[in-house]
């Protein structure tokens, strides 16, 4: 698949967005800071990635996910959990990077503080009923309702 993908940061022509393993689903996504950013513990912080991409398909969306090293090693997560970003958006890709630990947490100028995955979609039209055609096994049944573990 092929996405419209604009460089709104000259520093990313040296370093543009690409999948780092060929069985990769996530594209890394690049802190484009001026200098150095700390992160006092439970702050966050909007940060530009120096990327815009325009999907233009409904049928796609693109999912903002924490880097799995920096989530666990060092508290590095997103502030909003996942970013979603709709088809039609065609502005600059922004993470919010939230630290959850209780240290300070520096990030560098370029380093890759979150990661991309684009995804499909399935935009439902919806048809208003008073009651469901079938009972379903499960029901409204839910919240642990099959039991723990
Ligand atoms: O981590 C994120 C999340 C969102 N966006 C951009 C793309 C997305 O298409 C747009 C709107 O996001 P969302 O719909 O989640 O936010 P909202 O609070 O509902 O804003 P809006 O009223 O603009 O839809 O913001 C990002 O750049 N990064
Ligand atoms: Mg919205």
């Amino acid at each position: 698949m092929h996405i419209d993908l604009k460089v709104l940061d000259e520093r990313l022509r040296e370093q543009p967005p690409a999948y780092a393993t060929p069985g990769s689903a996530g594209l890394d996504l690049r802190a484009c800071l001026d200098a150095p950013l700390t992160l006092a513990p439970n702050a966050w912080q909007l940060v530009p990635t120096g990327l815009a991409i325009h999907l233009a398909d409904p049928g796609f969306a693109a999912m903002i996910l924490p880097r799995s090293g920096l989530g666990h090693k060092h508290g590095i997560v997103l502030g909003n959990l996942v970013g979603l970003i709709d088809s039609d958006y065609q502005g600059q890709l922004m993470v919010s990077a939230w630290n959850r630990s209780d240290v300070p947490f520096t990030i560098e100028p370029m380093e890759r503080i979150a990661q991309m995955v684009i995804v499909p979609v399935v935009q439902a039209s919806f048809r208003v009923v008073n009651d469901f055609a079938e009972a379903s096994e499960r029901g409204s049944g839910g919240y642990g309702s099959t039991g723990r573990g």
